[in-house]
């Protein structure tokens, strides 16, 4: 469903250049849920904003449901992916209902039936028509991200890109948000790309993670075998052992 082939990605340019992908490797099944974990600037963010066509300036190839994708933003790319980011505060406008903010993608597709879809999407996501007329900052992070969830799926994506998607959120509020993204995967057959540190997360809801450092897949693995100590590659091991010692989640 998802298959990135030999993405490599610099910023800078001659003495000043950074060089932040170096020949990643995934392949990610139709319904799988797929972690990326690593250290921070291990460049996670960067590979999903490589799909999501935030960067385009990588070396490589990347496919969607085996088309491949081109060096620019397409139209028809947002129809098919969707990302959602940490931070349910900074990707909503502030100045925008709650309703404008999920009309909209479905206006700029020419998509009809934009009330009845909207107030869908509201349900699916658990929240319900009132909320349409609510501003972004009158919301708490829980639903926040639950509009800021119901804004990309409401082109239908067959594809999420989640860019640690309950970090900024109150534990409290993060086994919730989790529940919502697993009841949607499997009743509207969803493919994610999950990008966190958090091993607990990855536990919880994902089939198989990659493990990076240093811009580079080190190893990609069943969450049965991490979750059972048998990751071939030390750096993982010491990424279980240390969660243990955090907060006891893979224990
Ligand atoms: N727009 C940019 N310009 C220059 N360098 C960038 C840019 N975006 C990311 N980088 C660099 O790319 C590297 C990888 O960053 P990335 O955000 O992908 O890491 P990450 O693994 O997602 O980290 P974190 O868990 O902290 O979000 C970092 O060294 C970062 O500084």
């Amino acid at each position: 469903m998802i298959r990135v082939s030999n993405l490599n990605l610099s910023f800078g340019e001659e003495e000043r250049r950074n060089q932040v992908l170096f020949d990643v490797n995934l392949s990610i099944r139709q319904g799988e849920i797929f972690g990326l974990v690593g250290e921070s600037g291990s460049g996670k963010t960067t590979v999903l904003k490589c799909l999501a066509g935030l960067f385009t300036h990588w070396h490589g190839e990347l496919a969607i449901d085996g088309v491949p994708l081109e060096h620019r933003i397409a139209r028809e790319r947002c129809r098919s992916v969707q990302m959602v980011f940490q931070d349910p505060y900074g990707s909503l406008h502030p100045r925008h209902t709650i309703g404008d903010i999920l009309e909209e993608p479905l206006q700029i597709h020419g998509i009809g039936q934009r009330q009845q879809r909207v107030i869908a999407m509201l349900e699916k996501v658990g929240l319900n028509r009132a909320w349409q007329t609510r501003y972004p900052h009158q919301l708490s992070g829980g639903q926040r991200q639950r509009v800021a969830i119901a804004r990309a799926l409401i082109l239908e994506p067959r594809v999420l890109l989640l860019d640690e998607p309950t970090s900024a959120l109150d534990v409290s509020v993060q086994a919730e948000i989790l529940n919502l993204l697993s009841d949607l995967q499997q009743q509207e057959k969803l493919t994610y790309l999950m990008v966190t540190h958090d091993l607990g997360v990855v536990a919880h809801l994902c089939h198989r993670v990659a493990v990076m450092q240093h811009g580079k897949v080190l190893e990609t693995l069943d969450v049965d075998a991490l979750v059972h100590n048998r990751a071939q590659v030390a750096y993982t091991q010491m990424l279980v052992d240390a969660s243990r010692q955090d907060n006891g989640v893979l224990a």
